[in-house]
Formats: structure tokens, C-alpha cells, sequence
């Protein structure tokens, strides 16, 4: 994720979390399956831990190739704590195979979980994680397109993280994967839904800009959260800047700000030019934004929304993810995977803010054959074959800075 500012001020509730001290590559991990992990060097860095390259271990070093990362925080933080929780309850292996059977679904865009534990060193106790390494970040392809996408390619990414199953593009390669759950939230668990309470120690929580405004109120992310934080991210995207970012070190400033925003048409004339501003984003966030805490949103419409925006441009989702600079050149043409992420009805998390913030492009070699430029071998699947990740420089959904003032920086 780019540097974000920091969330400060009054109603901003997140307590100080201590920062992760960089360890040197090659340092061993041993997790509580007692595997031993190898560090490589840090590929991505949060705002209290770094990502880490990482292989089982073994005499070799760990080189660019390398099939996992591990997350490494201090102990006593809590986001990685949510996040194991949330890979240990949804992303092992062996449940996302399930998961994928009884969807009749090839991939699923969540990275597998293949370990954790505690390591000491120096005194001080770490907690860390083992995932699938991914590729490059959607906010570093935002970057290269100089902070605007196309209009296709906004409604394209749109759809995906629906979390909806867009068919069968069996051919596809690139896919968008959603990574950082430390905010994850089951909004239902066991089926009873959670009830609307605001508590001011939450408010804010999330990144700063894109938060939803029941964050900001300190309420626990719901369904219609996510989508806000999705409407925010789609208007960036298009437009390349939210009418709030001037002053994102006030978030009391950017709670009023989103609050005020009631007539939608008015808060997009903020952010484009009468003749730019697209009818289908309009539509879909006065859908989003007329949803109650509880509802189940209407994910059918909201993808025909967004189809009907494609249609509109003379445009289809062709499963093409074109990175292009607006009124430019393509700076990376891809494809995308065959099927994209589902909604997670059953697993029962919200998945907030920073997940969609997080949005990894991957390209799995093993069904592809010829590389684009600029790739990076990495990854593993449970069958251990290697595939390659199109990637610019850096990793992972690069995006991605809580309001607590967690900034990121990629290697
Ligand atoms: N699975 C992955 N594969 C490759 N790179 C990754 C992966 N996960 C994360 N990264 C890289 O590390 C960066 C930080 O990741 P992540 O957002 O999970 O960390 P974080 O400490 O939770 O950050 P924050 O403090 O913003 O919540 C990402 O932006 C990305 O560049």
C-alpha cells in the first residue's frame, strides 16, 4: 500500500501497536506443526511488521523465486492475531479445496495458509504467519497508470471484488487476490447477525480514506461497509482523488466529510466533470449507500450495475485486465484468472477495508505458457509446482494503510 497519512484527533481509537525490528535473511522460524521456515528478505512492510520471502527451510538461500512470505508482528499485536484467525478458520488448504468443490470454482482469491507460531529473538517475542507469496499490487499498478484506471478496467475490478463468481474464463491467468484480513470480521457468527452498536475506541479503524462510515462511527464492519469501501476505492480509481484527501490526518474531518456526501450525484460532481461522470458508478453507490446495517446486499444487481457500464463503453468483461494509463498506451496487458473470488457467505467474515485494499494481481504459470514481460517466479499451490507472478517491482496488494497510520513500503 502507498504511504497513507496517519489517522490522529479526536474520536481516532486504535492504541499504539509496537513495530517488528527487521530480521536478517536466513533467520529460521519454526511454526507449531514444527516445520521450519527460512526468511528471505522483506517484500512488503505494513505498519507494525514486514512480509518476509520465505521457503521451507533447507541449505539453500532464499532467492527471488520464492514460493511463500511470512508475516512477522510482535506478539502482542492484535491485527496479526485477527488475521491468523481468520486464514486458520477459512484459508487452510484442505478448506479451501472443500470450498472450492462444492462451489464447482477452480481458484478462490485468498491466499492458503500454511503455518504459524511464535518466535523469540533478542527478548521480545514475534507472532508470524505463512501464506502463498503473491504478486504485484493493484495500488503500485494504480501508481504506474498515474492514479487513474480506465473505466473498463475500474468496473472489471469492480466485479471481481464482489466476490462474486464471474464464470468460467477457464483460460484466464491473471487474477485478483484479496490479502491483509487483520480486520476481518465475522459479521455473522453462527448465523445471527451482529447488531448495530457504536463504540468509540473502534472509531476510524481501517484505512483512512476508503473506511466505511460505520468504521468511522466505530461500528463493526457489516456487508454494506465493504461495498462503501469498494464505491470509495472505484472513485478513486477513476477519478484519482477523493474530494476528502486533502486533509486525511483529521479523520473526524473525513468521518464528516463521507457523512456529508448524501446526495450522491453531488459527491460525484466533486470528483468529475459533468461530461466523465459515469452513470453506472452513480447508481451503485446510491445502492450501496440506501443499505442498512443488516441487509444482504443485492450482489446480482450490483454486478449488473457494473455490467451495464461495460455495455455502456462498448466494453465486456473479457476476462482482459488492461492496466493502461488514461489516454495512454497499456503498460501491462494481462489476463485475468478463470474465476474470481466468492462471496464467502458461509465462512460468515466481513471482509473490510484493507482486504480490499489488498488486491493482489497473480498470474499462476502452470496454465499459461508464454511470460509476460517482467515476471517473477514465485508461489506454490498444494501440489508444490512453481508458477510465475507478473510482477513490476513489488508484491503484494500493495495497498493499504489502516487509519492507524500503518504505512507500507514494497521492495
Ligand atoms: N501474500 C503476499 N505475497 C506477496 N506480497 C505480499 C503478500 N502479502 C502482503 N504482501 C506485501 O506486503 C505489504 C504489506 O502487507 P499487509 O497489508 O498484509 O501488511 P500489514 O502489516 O497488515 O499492513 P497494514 O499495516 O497496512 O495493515 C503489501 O502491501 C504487499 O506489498
Amino acid at each position: 500500500m502507498p504511504p497513507k497519512a496517519k489517522a490522529a484527533g479526536k474520536g481516532r481509537a486504535p492504541a499504539k501497536r509496537k513495530l517488528a525490528e527487521e530480521f536478517p535473511p536466513g533467520e529460521v522460524l519454526t511454526d507449531t506443526g514444527k516445520k521450519s521456515w527460512k526468511l528471505g528478505p522483506p517484500v512488503g512492510k505494513g505498519g507494525f511488521g514486514l512480509i518476509y520471502l520465505a521457503e521451507p527451510n533447507s541449505e539453500k538461500p532464499v532467492g527471488p523465486d520464492a514460493r511463500y512470505v511470512i508475516k512477522v508482528e510482535p506478539s502482542e499485536n492484535g491485527p496479526l492475531f485477527c488475521e491468523l484467525n481468520f486464514y486458520t478458520r477459512a484459508a487452510k488448504p484442505d478448506l479451501i479445496q472443500k470450498w472450492l468443490k462444492a462451489q464447482n470454482l477452480k481458484q478462490l482469491g485468498v491466499p492458503k495458509y500454511w503455518g504459524s507460531g511464535q518466535h523469540d529473538k533478542a527478548g521480545k517475542r514475534y507472532r508470524f504467519m505463512v501464506i502463498d507469496r503473491l504478486g504485484t499490487d493493484l495500488q503500485k499498478k494504480f501508481e504506474e497508470c498515474g492514479k487513474r484506471f480506465p473505466r473498463k478496467l475500474v468496473l472489471q475490478l469492480g466485479l471481481r471484488l464482489l466476490l462474486l463468481d464471474i464464470g468460467p474464463h477457464v483460460h484466464a491467468v491473471l487474477q485478483v487476490y484479496l490479502v491483509d484480513y487483520g480486520l476481518a470480521y465475522r459479521y455473522a457468527p453462527d448465523g445471527v447477525l451482529k447488531e448495530y452498536k457504536e463504540d468509540p475506541k473502534k472509531c476510524h479503524n481501517g484505512t483512512i480514506e476508503f473506511t466505511s462510515i460505520d468504521a468511522h462511527k466505530g461500528a463493526s464492519p457489516c456487508r454494506r461497509s465493504d461495498l462503501q469501501i469498494l464505491s470509495y476505492c472505484m472513485v478513486q480509481w477513476l477519478c484519482g482523488r477523493l474530494p476528502w484527501e486533502d486533509r486525511l490526518q483529521d479523520p473526524v474531518y473525513v468521518r464528516d466529510s463521507k457523512i456529508s456526501q448524501e446526495n450522491i450525484s453531488e459527491f460525484l460532481s466533486q470528483c468529475f466533470s459533468t461530461q466523465d461522470k459515469p452513470a453506472e458508478i452513480q447508481v451503485f453507490v446510491e445502492e450501496v449507500m440506501s443499505l442498512g446495517y443488516n441487509d444482504k446486499p443485492p450482489y446480482e444487481r450490483l454486478r449488473s450495475i457494473l455490467q451495464n457500464g461495460l455495455k455502456s463503453i462498448q466494453a465486456k468483461d473479457d476476462s482482459k485486465l488492461e492496466f493502461t494509463p488514461v489516454n495512454g498506451e497499456p503498460t501491462l496487458p494481462a489476463k485475468v484468472s478463470t474465476h474470481t473470488p466468492t462471496h464467502h457467505e458461509t465462512f460468515r467474515y466481513q471482509l473490510i477495508i484493507i482486504i480490499i485494499l489488498s488486491v493482489c494481481i497473480f498470474k499462476p504459470v502452470p496454465w499459461t505458457a508464454a511470460r509476460p514481460r517482467k515476471l517473477l517466479s514465485a508461489g506454490k499451490q498444494g501440489d508444490h509446482k512453481s508458477r510465475m507472478m507478473e510482477t513490476a517491482t513489488q508484491t503484494s496488494p500493495g495497498l493499504g494503510l489502516r487509519s492507524r497510520g500503518r504505512k507500507k513500503v514494497s521492495s
